[in-house]
């Protein structure tokens, strides 16, 4: 059974002026069980859809999608369950702090607070988050801490679906770096089962098993990194591709001018 499954999933949307817009055209993925799934694409290609989808938040025009062998589109609360869904607006008590935050969303998953204080403990020390830190109020802490805090919170109710959109999006280098190396350790330690929308090449490829490229809605490709640049290697003159020119090649676009098209 595999952690997360789409069939021919479709969806549009009216904009103003009744132009129609396909921000999911045919997607059909699958995530495995322990397996992380990148999916690379400009802004406007479809990753917050197709994560929103995925989440039970908005519903397809047509398709199929299964979580753990549920068929999500009918039984959204129990999918719900299975699944964490890691966005930038993640929503925090901003007046509460870090642990008094998890400790709540642990209890949305039927989770004590007894129990959840020494796994709460566990995971902030993995991540290399100082204790006396997660009992300031939230609005205190950095973006890039309070992303942390986020993942941490996603964590809590393992073994998961994770749904990662953007997870770095405007972080610093640094803690960029620290939300990657976490990223990391979690498919180490919890055999959790991630898909995970980026717009950065580097970042699909050091954490995803494969990558699909996203444009206009539909997935071009989705395979092992290796293999992806290896199908675009025409035109680098035998040399590998890198992941940003394998975008050029898959779309005819760099990233940045896909971009400014999709928005
Ligand atoms: N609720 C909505 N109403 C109208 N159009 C929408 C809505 N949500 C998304 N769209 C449109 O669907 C297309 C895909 O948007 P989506 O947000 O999924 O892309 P994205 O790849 O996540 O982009 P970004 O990286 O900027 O978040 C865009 O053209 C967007 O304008």
């Amino acid at each position: 059974m595999k952690a997360l499954e789409l069939k021919n999933v479709d969806k549009s949307f009216k904009k103003r002026r009744g132009e129609v817009v396909r921000a999911l055209d045919g997607i059909s993925l699958s995530v495995g069980k322990g397996e992380v799934v990148g999916i690379l694409g400009p802004n406007g290609s479809g990753k917050s859809t197709l994560v929103r989808v995925v989440s039970t938040l908005v519903f397809p025009d047509s398709g199929e999608v299964e979580v753990f062998g549920v068929d999500a589109l009918r039984h959204s609360k129990k999918v719900q369950r299975s699944m964490n869904r890691v966005s930038v607006e993640a929503s925090f008590f901003k007046k509460l702090s870090a642990m008094e935050n998890l400790i709540y969303g642990a209890k949305l998953y039927g989770v004590t607070t007894g129990e959840a204080r020494p796994r709460i403990k566990e995971i902030l020390n993995n991540i290399g988050f100082a204790q006396k830190r997660a009992t300031e109020p939230m609005e205190h802490l950095s973006r890039g801490m309070q992303q942390k805090i986020a993942l941490a919170r996603a964590l809590l109710t393992s073994p998961v679906l994770m749904l990662l959109d953007e997870p770095t999006t405007g972080l610093d280098p640094r803690s960029k770096k620290d939300v990657q190396g976490f990223i990391s350790r979690i498919r180490e330690a919890h055999d959790s089962s991630i898909l995970l929308c980026t717009h950065d090449m580097g970042e699909a490829e050091e954490l995803c098993d494969r990558v699909g490229i996203m444009m206009d809605g539909k997935i071009l490709a989705l395979e092992e990194p290796e293999k992806l640049k290896a199908r675009y290697a025409s035109g680098t003159n035998g040399r590998v591709p890198t992941l940003e020119e394998t975008f050029m090649a898959a779309t005819g676009y760099s990233v940045e001018e896909a971009s400014a098209e999709g928005e």
